[in-house]
């Protein structure tokens, strides 16, 4: 499937938030999309040579021929999202930010009211976490606890929260094979789980829709987790033919109690928002209407407590659980890198791949 109404709208909203122009050509490239999302190819009359404005527009939508609408809707998608990123786009962001960094292509970033907000930006790929987001993930998160925030908010953009580990990582083989490639993404996993398990600052997640496996996961090191009433939580690990990571075999039982989290984990139930909530996975649960309205506010409450007594607070309380939850990455992770050259993982991904299988 490619993006979906609720991507296009709301791309077609972020795209009137845009605060810098992205210029005439880019202009003319997202007329004739979304012309031929909506409406099709174009068969209006060609407008007469003088009409300079109305002749490009026509040319730019008449150029894209027979484009399916659903294909145009898809590229509607992925350039503004793109510009999202490159040009800032205001849609993730309250009035008044006084500072957002560019430089991520999978990321917006931005830090205002004592808040730095982390937003997974892959719409198109339901945030989807490919290794460039590892990446990013983790300078994002390096940053932020160096910068002048109180408290930092994970969230997605569009439908999604995250649909979990991007599954085309498993195809990009190095020349030492799938076992080398198991092996490195074994060690970037542990790293990236690591920035969570130490992170200083209060961690807050806006679960804005639905999450799948190490977005769920990583929850478990949040210190606050906020749900959509259309939010759902889902860790197929076993129909992947994988098992639990981000410190989610320790610190799910803890939560929710063994019997609860083998559901989960073992079995692969998908917990509804108020579910995750009941089982203390999530803070608080929000309608879907006011969700960003209401969490918001509460962030911004929580923003304005001293600092210094937040970070020591939190620090005391993950300070008895530290070298546990680092061992414990560890040996998922050396765990998963077998699991990742098993028969049952290697079909999974690849039913996923040729379409086969989808949750
Ligand atoms: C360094 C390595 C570390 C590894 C750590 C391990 C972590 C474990 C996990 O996270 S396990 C969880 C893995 N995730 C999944 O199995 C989810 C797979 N996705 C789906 O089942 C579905 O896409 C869906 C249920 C999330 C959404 O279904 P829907 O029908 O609404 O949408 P589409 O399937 O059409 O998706 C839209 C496009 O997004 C691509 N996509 C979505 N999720 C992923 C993903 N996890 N990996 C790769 N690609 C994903 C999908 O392929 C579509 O792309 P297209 O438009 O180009 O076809």
């Amino acid at each position: 499937m490619r993006a979906s109404q609720k991507d296009f709208e709301n791309a077609m909203n972020q795209v009137k938030l845009l605060k810098k122009d992205p210029g005439n050509e880019v202009k003319l490239k997202l007329y004739a999309l979304f012309k031929q999302a909506t409406e099709g190819p174009c068969n209006m009359p060609k407008p007469g040579v003088f009409d300079f404005v109305n002749k490009a527009k026509w040319d730019a939508w008449n150029a894209l021929g027979s484009l399916p609408k659903e294909t145009a809707r898809h590229n509607y998608v992925d350039l503004v999202s793109s510009l999202s990123s490159s040009l800032e786009s205001s849609s993730q962001v309250e009035p008044g930010a006084d500072k957002k960094s560019t430089g991520y292509e999978t990321l917006m970033m931005t830090l205002e009211d004592g808040i730095t907000k982390i937003v997974f930006n892959r719409p198109t790929k339901k945030n989807a976490i490919n290794t460039k987001m590892y990446d990013e993930i983790m300078r994002a998160l390096k940053a932020a606890s160096k910068d002048d925030s109180s408290l930092t908010v994970l969230t997605g953009n569009g439908d999604y929260y995250s649909s979990g580990n991007d599954l085309t990582n498993f195809t990009d083989i190095p020349p030492g094979g799938v076992e080398e490639k198991a092996k490195n993404s074994a060690i970037l996993l542990r790293e990236f789980v690591d920035c969570f398990i130490d992170f200083p600052k209060p961690l807050i997640a806006a679960v804005n829709g639905p999450a799948v496996g190490i977005s769920v996961t990583l929850l478990g090191l949040f210190d606050a987790v906020f749900a959509s009433d259309r939010a759902t939580f889902h860790t197929p690990f076993s129909h992947l033919g994988q098992t639990p990571e981000g410190c989610s075999s320790y610190t799910f039982p803890k939560i929710m109690g063994p019997a609860k989290a083998t559901e989960m984990l073992v079995f692969g139930k998908k917990l509804t928002a108020r579910e995750a909530c009941t089982n203390g996975l999530v803070t608080e649960v929000f309608p879907d209407s006011t969700f960003q309205k209401e969490v918001w506010t509460r962030l911004k409450a929580f923003a304005k407590l001293p600092p210094n007594a937040m970070r020591i607070s939190k620090e005391v309380m993950r300070n008895s659980e530290k070298e546990k939850l680092h061992a414990v990455n560890a040996e998922e992770c050396s765990v998963l890198q077998g699991r990742w050259l098993s028969d049952e993982c290697l079909n999974a991904v690849s039913n996923f791949l040729s379409r086969k299988a989808r949750l």
